[in-house]
């Protein structure tokens, strides 16, 4: 069990940090704090694996694109609008992130053993999708259109973004990191053969490179908004778990994909923020719809910044109960 986002403005130790940094970027680049953060939750739940802090973003940031955070806004990077920046961008720079594999190294000498350090990234699609916008949109519908208008320059983005991605996930478990997942949170907004095209394929091709390279490490696939797809994703991939979001009925993805693949998933995070009654049915639910399989518990997507924290221990002794 562990919950996606579970380092954050939730918890008022990540608040109390956060605010003595001068921008979320820096509060990731700064070893000392993003461990600390990344620990914060483990300290306080126990839960079975702890996540790095840090941020899909960080591999454009490591491209030469501009990009920050603006508070309650979301990130900002200065947009990519024609094929000529696409070619324009800058060699993948590592060395950039050197304080995420500091970060990693400090995590890994404080963490018990029996919890298990996640790494991760985002998938080429989303990653891109933000690279184009700038911003976080509610369709992401400039990149689609950029798709369909510059399908040639587009491919190249993805093709860069799945080079420097699986570079920076290789250097991660290099690092300490012991299992990786990979965030395709925008996947959802695609048409058939755009999901096909922009989604599968690209993470396809950076499960077959990581497994070359590092058959050891497992590899987590988050699709949001994966849908009927999901047992297609399960065949095509070739990843070890799978992670549903909310919307996905979990009895459906149960019975619909191989006994062996394992899968996680995938409370409401709303049930999470409401409590109570609410949230005991719905954990009850989902630890009953998994029963027998391979299952990691946790949310269909990222903890509420409003969540209250006794919601969290509640929802883990629930959960420990069986
Ligand atoms: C799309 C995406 C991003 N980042 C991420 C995704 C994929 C997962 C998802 O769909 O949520 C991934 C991410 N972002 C963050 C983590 C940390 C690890 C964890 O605890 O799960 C992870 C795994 C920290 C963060 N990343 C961000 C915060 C909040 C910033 C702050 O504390 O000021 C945190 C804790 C900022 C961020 N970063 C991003 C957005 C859209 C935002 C703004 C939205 C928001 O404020 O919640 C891009």
């Amino acid at each position: 069990m562990w919950l996606m986002r579970q380092a954050g403005r939730y918890l008022p130790e990540y608040r109390e940090l956060r605010a003595k940094a001068k921008s979320f970027l820096d509060f990731c680049y700064t070893p000392a704090m993003a461990a600390e953060v990344t620990l914060q939750p483990i300290r306080r739940f126990h839960f079975d694996a702890a996540i790095l802090f840090s941020d899909i973003l960080v591999v454009p940031d490591a491209m030469g694109q501009t990009v920050s955070f603006e508070s309650g806004e979301g990130p900002r990077l200065d947009p990519i609008e024609t094929p000529e920046s696409v070619a324009r961008l800058g060699a993948f720079e590592i060395g950039k992130l050197t304080p995420v594999f500091e970060t990693i190294d400090r995590v890994k000498s404080e963490l018990p053993v029996d919890v298990a350090f996640i790494g991760f990234c985002g998938a080429p699609w989303t990653v891109a999708s933000y690279m184009i916008a700038g911003k976080g949109t509610p369709d992401q519908a400039p990149a689609r259109l950029f798709a369909f208008r510059h399908p040639e320059a587009f491919q190249q983005l993805i093709d860069r973004l799945v080079d420097a991605s699986v570079d920076y996930l290789l250097a991660q478990i290099a690092a300490g990191v012991e299992v990786v997942q990979i965030f395709d949170s925008w996947a959802g907004v695609l048409p058939a053969n755009e999901f096909e095209a922009w989604c599968a394929r690209p993470i396809a091709r950076m499960v077959a490179r990581l497994k070359e390279k590092s058959p050891q490490t497992p590899v987590i696939a988050f699709v949001r908004g994966a849908d009927a797809q999901l047992p297609a994703l399960t065949r095509k991939l070739h990843a070890d778990g799978y992670g549903l979001d909310t919307a996905l009925d979990p009895k459906w993805a149960v019975a619909e994909t191989a006994d062996n693949a394992c899968l996680q998933g995938n409370l409401d995070p709303l049930a999470l923020l409401a409590g109570g009654g609410a949230l005991d049915r719905e954990v009850d639910s989902v630890l009953d719809a998994f029963k027998g399989r391979p299952h990691i518990f946790n949310l269909g997507h990222g903890i509420l910044p409003q969540t209250p924290i006794e919601n969290v221990e509640r929802l883990v002794a629930r959960v420990r109960r069986g």
